[in-house]
C-alpha cells in the first residue's frame, strides 16, 4: 500500500469515531499538494524544478472545531491555509467543503462558497485598505455578496464593531487611527460579517504585543464559541495554538507528521519533531537543569529536494536506515489514543515526556489559561 493511501485511510478511519455520527466533516483535505514551479534557462524559460511547499497533507475539520496547524517557518502552513481558501489551486489532492469538492472550481463556481470560508491574516495593517473607512472595510463582504441585513449594512457594521470590542462610533475612522490589536479586531469583524462556517486564521496574533495577543485570542475564542465557527488556526508557536485548538496538526517540510487532540498531543507526543518543538517552549517556573532541552541540529532541508523516506530524518536523533528508504505513514501507532496519528518508524514512548503542564506561557497568556478561557 502506498504512503498516500495509508495516510488517507488513517485519517478517514479515525476521525469519525471521535465525533457524533451526525457530525460530518465541514472540511476534508486529502493528499493535498502545492508545488510551485521553478523556472530557469535562457532564452527559453522552462520549468527546472519545484518547491514542494505542501506535499501530501490530509486532515478533517468538523463544524465548530478549532484545528491548530503548527510547525517551523517554511514548513507549508500558510500555503496550506491558502489552498483551503482556494487563494491557491492545488497541484494535486482534494479540498472538500460541505461535501463539495472545491479543489478546482473557477471564480464563478466558488462565489457562493467564498462567503462561508474567510481568512484572517498575520499583518492586520497590510490586510486593511488604508484608504477605506472601517465602515466600508467591514461592510465590503456584504456589498460584494449583495447581502442587506435587516436594519441595513451600517447598523450591522456598528453591531459587529461592538461584538469585536471596538467603539461603534469609530465607523468613519481609517485603519491608521487604530493600534495593531484594534486593527486585528477590524479584521475579525470583517471575517465574521457574513457569518462564515470556517475561518482560516494565519498567524493572527504573531505581529502583536504579547499582552494584546491574549486579548485577540480571547476574541477569536468568543467568536468560535458564540457563532459556532470552525477555525484552522495557523501558528509557529505551540503555546499559542494550545490555547485555541481542540486538535492540533504538526507540520514538517510540507507534511503532517503528527495530529491529535490537544491533551494527547501535549502530554503524550510521539513524533520526535513534536518533542523537539515542545522542548523549545520556555519553561519559566521549572528547574531548567532538570529539563532535557532538545536542540535540533541543522536547518530545515530545502523543500525543492526534500530528504528521501522520512523528511525529518536528517535532524532526528532516532533515525535509522529504514528512515531513509521508507516514508512512514501517518497512522495510529501502538500506545496512542484513538485519533492520535503519527508518521514515524521509531516513535517516542508515550510516557517519556509530559510537557503538557510544563509549557509556561507569557504571563498574559498564562492568566488567560488560568481564567479557564481555553477550557
Ligand atoms: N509563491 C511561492 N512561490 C515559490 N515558493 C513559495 C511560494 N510561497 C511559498 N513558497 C515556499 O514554500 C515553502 C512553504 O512556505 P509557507 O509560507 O507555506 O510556509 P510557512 O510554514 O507558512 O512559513 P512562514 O511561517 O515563514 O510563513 C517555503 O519554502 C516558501 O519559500
Amino acid at each position: 500500500m502506498s504512503e498516500n493511501t495509508n495516510s488517507t485511510t488513517a485519517v478517514a478511519d479515525v476521525i469519525p469515531g471521535q465525533r457524533d455520527a451526525d457530525s460530518a466533516p465541514l472540511l476534508q483535505v486529502r493528499d493535498l499538494k502545492k508545488h510551485f514551479p521553478i523556472k530557469g534557462g535562457f532564452p527559453i524559460r522552462r520549468t527546472v524544478g519545484a518547491v514542494k511547499a505542501v506535499d501530501g497533507v490530509s486532515f478533517d475539520v468538523h463544524p465548530g472545531e478549532a484545528l491548530g496547524l503548527v510547525g517551523e517557518s517554511g514548513c507549508g502552513k500558510s500555503t496550506t491555509g491558502r489552498l483551503l481558501t482556494r487563494l491557491y489551486e492545488p497541484t494535486e489532492g482534494t479540498v472538500t467543503y460541505n461535501g463539495q469538492d472545491i479543489s478546482h472550481l473557477n471564480r464563478r463556481q466558488l462565489a457562493p462558497i467564498r462567503s462561508e470560508i474567510q481568512m484572517i491574516f498575520q499583518d492586520p495593517y497590510a490586510s486593511l485598505n488604508p484608504r477605506q473607512t472601517v465602515g466600508s472595510i467591514i461592510s465590503g463582504p456584504m456589498e460584494i455578496n449583495g447581502i442587506n441585513p435587516p436594519g441595513g449594512r451600517e447598523a450591522r457594521v456598528r453591531e459587529l464593531l461592538e461584538i469585536v470590542g471596538l467603539n461603534p462610533e469609530h465607523y468613519n475612522r481609517f485603519p491608521h487611527e487604530f493600534s495593531g490589536g484594534q486593527r486585528q479586531r477590524i479584521g475579525v469583524a470583517r471575517a465574521v460579517a457574513l457569518e462564515p462556517k470556517l475561518i482560516i486564521a494565519d498567524e493572527p496574533v504573531s505581529a502583536l504585543d504579547v499582552s494584546i495577543q491574549a486579548q485577540v485570542i480571547n476574541l477569536l475564542q468568543k467568536v468560535q464559541r458564540e457563532m459556532g465557527i470552525a477555525f484552522v488556526f495557523i501558528a509557529h508557536d505551540l503555546a499559542i495554538v494550545r490555547h485555541f485548538s481542540q486538535r492540533i496538526a504538526v507540520m514538517y517540510l510540507g507534511k503532517v507528521v503528527e495530529i491529535a487532540d490537544r491533551e494527547s498531543l501535549y502530554t503524550r507526543p510521539r513524533h520526535p519533531y513534536t518533542h523537539a518543538l515542545m522542548s523549545a517552549v520556555p519553561n519559566a517556573d521549572i528547574d531548567a537543569e532538570k529539563k532535557e532541552r532538545i536542540r535540533l541540529e541543522g536547518d530545515v532541508p530545502s523543500p525543492i529536494s526534500p530528504p528521501s523516506g522520512c523528511r525529518f530524518r536528517t535532524r532526528c536523533w532516532k533515525a535509522q536506515d529504514k528512515c531513509a528508504t521508507e516514508e512512514p505513514p501517518l497512522v495510529q501507532i501502538s500506545g496512542s489514543n484513538e485519533g492520535h496519528l503519527t508518521a514515524c518508524h521509531f516513535p517516542e514512548e508515550p510516557t517519556t515526556v509530559d510537557r503538557g503542564e510544563d509549557i509556561v506561557l507569557d504571563p498574559a497568556l498564562a492568566a488567560l489559561e488560568e481564567s479557564g478561557e481555553n477550557a
